[in-house]
């Protein structure tokens, strides 16, 4: 891939004089999908993010400038050195924050890409990020030099075809039923109102599947969700389509979300609405999604100066539908990100509430590891933070995909009915694959 003269003189200038804090050179580039750019490129870690809505930008981006692993399962301080500046770390954070992650990915971290893609509606630049903060200048020269030396031209992928030849869920059914059963019972239900219990379904491959791939696929079939993907080895890949906001902040204006509770969708526009009616009208949905404000609420009155919630209403997906209820509110000045995942994270939308007798039930009873699934993640700046509940996603691994569900057990779940419910959320992925 062609880089503009200029860069390459830029940084032979640079040697002489090297500057401090963070540098951005950038340019113009003609990209289409960033996506087919990401799968060409031999460069890890490479990641992926688009926030919500028809207007978001996209982001795609290779190695890694600066590297935070998030201690404690709480997001790293951003450096003092790049608090001026416009530099975006992208990443995430595992579910639990006494999870040391999945192997390779680690209880959460966040990276200040070597080379970022930016695509807005009609044009795509890329950044080359450099920092000298203290560490050797001539290094990270040559580092970038690298960086630029491995670019590779987009490549267009083949198709998706069916590769499926097995499949596992753990837990099974039989088991998934006593978990709920026990969940509602009433001593349990004296510990915690609401436990999101989950479901892993490995689905083994004939060849591997490439992630990128699924997930330009996949995006296309989930458009008013978060798209995101990560890679830090070449064995592993999380990605997904998540429909739900963990939280976007824009200075101290943040927005948030209850999003919980959940019904089918009929593909007839009446009968959508019919049973979206019946949804915002029933108790368990309810109370599913009460739950999940009333602690959001909870949770935020320490970190700001007011907050509010808008009168419920119902996201509609390719194959569900969510009751959803937004959040606004205004932060104290001294908030930063690493207080608002301190307190937000994991939501009773993923775990339950209370959040601690909830986390030791699915640690009790859960087999599988969740790692990243229905952790949070997205990109953190100075100026402003998003971030998703990695929910709707997959691991991809050479032999397998795994695809993660969960349903938040209250008073009233029923076993069979719940495990339908895992279904319809991993149906639009699952329908790519076999
Ligand atoms: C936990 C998941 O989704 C969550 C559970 C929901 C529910 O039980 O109704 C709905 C949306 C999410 O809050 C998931 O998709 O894995
Ligand atoms: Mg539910």
């Amino acid at each position: 891939m062609r880089v503009p003269p200029r860069i390459m003189r830029r940084l032979d200038t640079l040697g002489k004089r090297p500057p401090s804090g963070l540098l951005r050179l950038t340019w113009r580039v003609d990209i289409d999908s960033p996506l087919d750019w990401l799968r060409a490129q031999p460069l890890l870690p490479r990641l992926y993010w688009r926030s919500r809505g028809p207007d978001a930008v996209e982001h795609a981006a290779v190695g890694a400038a600066d590297e935070r692993p998030a201690e404690d399962g709480l997001p790293p301080a951003l450096p003092a050195c790049l608090e001026d500046a416009e530099a975006r770390y992208f990443g995430g954070l595992a579910f639990d924050p006494r999870d040391a992650g999945w192997q390779g990915f680690g209880a959460g971290r966040f990276v200040l890409p070597r080379l970022e893609l930016v695509r807005r509606k009609h044009a795509a630049e890329l950044c080359l990020n450099l920092l000298f903060d203290g560490r050797d200048p001539d290094a990270e020269l040559e580092a970038a030099r690298a960086a630029l030396l491995a670019l590779r031209d987009a490549r267009p992928a083949e198709p998706l075809s069916p590769v499926v030849t097995g499949r596992h869920d753990t837990p099974c059914r039989d088991d998934w039923a006593g978990w709920v059963d026990r969940a509602t019972s009433s001593e349990e239900q004296a510990r915690a109102a609401k436990v999101v219990l989950s479901r892993q379904s490995r689905l083994l491959t004939r060849v591997p599947v490439d992630p990128w791939v699924l997930l330009d696929a996949w995006r296309r079939r989930a458009r008013h969700c978060f798209h995101f993907g990560f890679q830090f080895s070449p064995e592993a890949t999380f990605i997904g389509c998540s429909p739900e906001r963990l939280y976007r902040r824009d200075g101290a204006r943040l927005l948030s979300e209850a999003l919980a509770g959940t019904c089918r969708r009929d593909g007839d526009a009446a009968r959508d609405a019919a049973l979206a009616a019946t949804l915002l009208a029933d108790p368990k949905n309810r109370r599913e999604n009460q739950l999940v404000h009333a602690d959001i609420l909870a949770r935020l009155a320490p970190l700001a100066r007011h907050a509010s919630l808008a009168e419920p209403g119902v996201v509609r997906l390719r194959a569900l539908q969510h009751i959803r209820r937004d959040i606004e509110a205004e932060l104290h000045p001294w908030v930063r990100d690493r207080h608002l995942l301190a307190a937000l994270h994991p939501t009773p939308a993923v775990g339950g509430t209370p959040r601690d007798a909830a986390l030791a039930f699915i640690r009790r009873h859960e087999r599988h590891r969740r790692g990243w699934y229905a952790g949070a993640c997205g990109m953190l700046s100075r100026e402003a933070a998003e971030l998703t509940v990695a929910i709707r996603c997959a691991l991809v691994t050479a032999e397998a995909v795994s695809l993660y569900a969960g349903a938040g057990i209250v008073d009233g779940s029923v076993p069979d009915d719940e495990w339908d419910e895992l279904e319809a959320k991993i149906a639009d992925v699952m329908s790519l694959l076999v």
